[in-house]
């Protein structure tokens, strides 16, 4: 089943149905984009920063301005947030009916080593964007319409979530269009796989240590069996492999710089994966409170990010609370 007529069918919000095929559009051509890497120079770094600090790769730039041509063309969202701005972009359609905060391009370290990466976006209703400007996106994750990310691997695929389940979707080369590959998957609630970017294991708080310690120590510890580590450096990569076969992704706030709560962006990172991990059975918390939970308070706020199978994270949140008392 094509895309455009599984929305149809699921969803009767037209005005979503072609934000969405938009957003596929977008990435398509960016797939195409990745897949000629060195001979297009997408896999170059520029010598601009972005609001985070980040130096930006060539491929980040063109992402940024290919989704924010499609969501323009779309003429149903009012503006957008995007990893690659520093200010929200508004559109001349200022009381269309969505805004749209978006990671154009995630994991862009892989570039240089042909790895995989991803494009995430976050679907929003317009509360008002006209008047009250940025602070129009800060709305909790659970005020989503819904959440999708590409990525750009092996095969392209766009996995998407309109709040009933999370479905994946292969995209057919020959006719550059999106087919339904895999409809309401579900995350194993227990799992024995973990990934975090252990290099920064000093930093972690005692809950985390604790945790990652009991899956290293394996079958001779508490756990009572081995666990194994994935670390991909693309949260695309990381939740994808989640969503196909379970396991926890950790990127918990440490006092590397404790400034930071965290690596990851609330509103187009966090947000739209841990909406997507929640409709395949899987939780996703900031410590102790529940990432769809949080209130917003910057549009590039980062924030701690546990997701995955829902024993695991429960585990987790134990961990947190028994080490706050
Ligand atoms: O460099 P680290 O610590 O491994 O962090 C990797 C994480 O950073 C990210 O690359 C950040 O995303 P961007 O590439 O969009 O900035 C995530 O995809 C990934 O999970
Ligand atoms: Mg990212
Ligand atoms: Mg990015």
């Amino acid at each position: 089943m094509q895309l455009d007529v599984f929305l149809k069918q699921v969803s009767l919000n037209h005005a979503l149905n072609v934000l969405i095929w938009h957003a596929a559009q977008a990435g398509i051509e960016i797939a195409a984009l990745v897949k000629q890497g060195a001979l297009q120079g997408t896999t170059e770094k520029t010598t601009n920063t972005n609001v985070q600090g980040e130096t930006q790769m060539h491929l980040d730039i063109r992402s940024h301005e290919v989704v924010l041509e499609q969501l323009r063309a779309s003429g149903v969202v009012a503006a957008v947030v995007s990893e690659e701005a520093e200010e929200h972009i508004s559109f001349e359609t200022v009381d269309a009916p969505f805004l749209v905060c978006v990671d154009p391009l995630d994991g862009s370290s892989n570039l240089a080593i042909n790895g995989v990466v991803g494009s995430i976006f976050s679907i929003l209703p317009n509360t008002g964007v006209a008047t009250q400007g940025s602070q129009a996106f800060l709305q909790p994750g659970q005020a989503q319409r819904a959440a999708l990310y590409v990525m750009y691997g092996p095969a392209t695929l766009l996995v998407l979530t309109l709040g009933e389940g999370t479905h994946v979707f292969t995209l057919d080369h020959e006719n550059d269009s999106f087919v339904l590959t895999q409809q309401t998957v579900q995350i194993p609630p227990e799992t024995s796989e973990y990934a975090i970017n252990a290099s920064n294991q000093r930093y972690w708080q005692p809950a985390v240590k604790r945790y990652i310690d009991e899956c290293l120590q394996g079958a001779e510890g508490d756990r009572g069996r081995d666990f194994n580590m994935r670390w991909c450096a693309s949260m695309v990569m990381d939740v994808h492999r989640i969503l196909t076969r379970g396991g926890v992704f950790l990127y918990p706030r440490d006092n590397k710089q404790p400034v930071k709560a965290g690596r990851l962006r609330l509103l187009y990172e966090a947000n739209p994966m841990s909406l997507l991990v929640a409709q395949a059975g899987g939780e996703s918390i900031a410590g102790l409170e529940d990432v769809l939970a949080i209130q917003p308070a910057s549009c590039h706020q980062r924030v701690p990010v546990l997701l995955g199978s829902k024993q695991e994270i429960q585990r987790l949140r134990e961990y947190h609370q028994q080490a706050k008392e």
